[in-house]
């Protein structure tokens, strides 16, 4: 009903604050945008599910999310991707994981200290009811 569709965009509105922090946060550059395949042409074969900060942000206005908790299950990809195709103890490497660890807990952070949990429990009954 009306009620929840109001939920969702707050929901929404909420997403793309975070998402939106996170992509001018200079340390998460690498993030934004997808991987370039033609760039690093074996990406596919090591990541099955390729995910980056302007992705999300798709998505939120795609309306795919419900949940903080079907966002996060995206969101986590882009720091766990980056720790599987990046674990060499090279500088580089080590650089790109410090920074995807970054990204984890900052997010997290944010959640903790940002979003009601009142709200997140919302969402999650307007999820089971679909
Ligand atoms: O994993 C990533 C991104 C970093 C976080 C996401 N990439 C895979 C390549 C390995 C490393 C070297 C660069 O040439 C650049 O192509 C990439 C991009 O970084």
């Amino acid at each position: 009903e009306e009620q929840e569709e109001d939920v969702l965009r707050e929901l929404r509105l909420f997403l793309r604050n975070l998402t939106e922090r996170l992509m001018v946060d200079r340390r998460f550059k690498a993030f934004t945008k997808p991987v370039d395949i033609e760039e690093v042409p074996d990406y596919l074969m090591v990541i099955q599910k390729p995910m980056d900060l302007s992705t999300l942000l798709y998505n939120i206005d795609e309306h795919k999310y419900v949940t903080v908790d079907e966002f996060l299950s995206d969101a986590d990809l882009i720091w766990q991707n980056a720790l599987e195709y990046n674990p060499d103890r090279d500088p580089a490497d080590r650089h790109i994981r410090h920074r995807a660890c970054a990204l984890k807990d900052t997010m997290r952070v944010i959640i903790r200290d940002e979003l009601d949990k009142d709200f997140q429990r919302i969402c999650e009954e307007i999820r089971e009811s679909r």
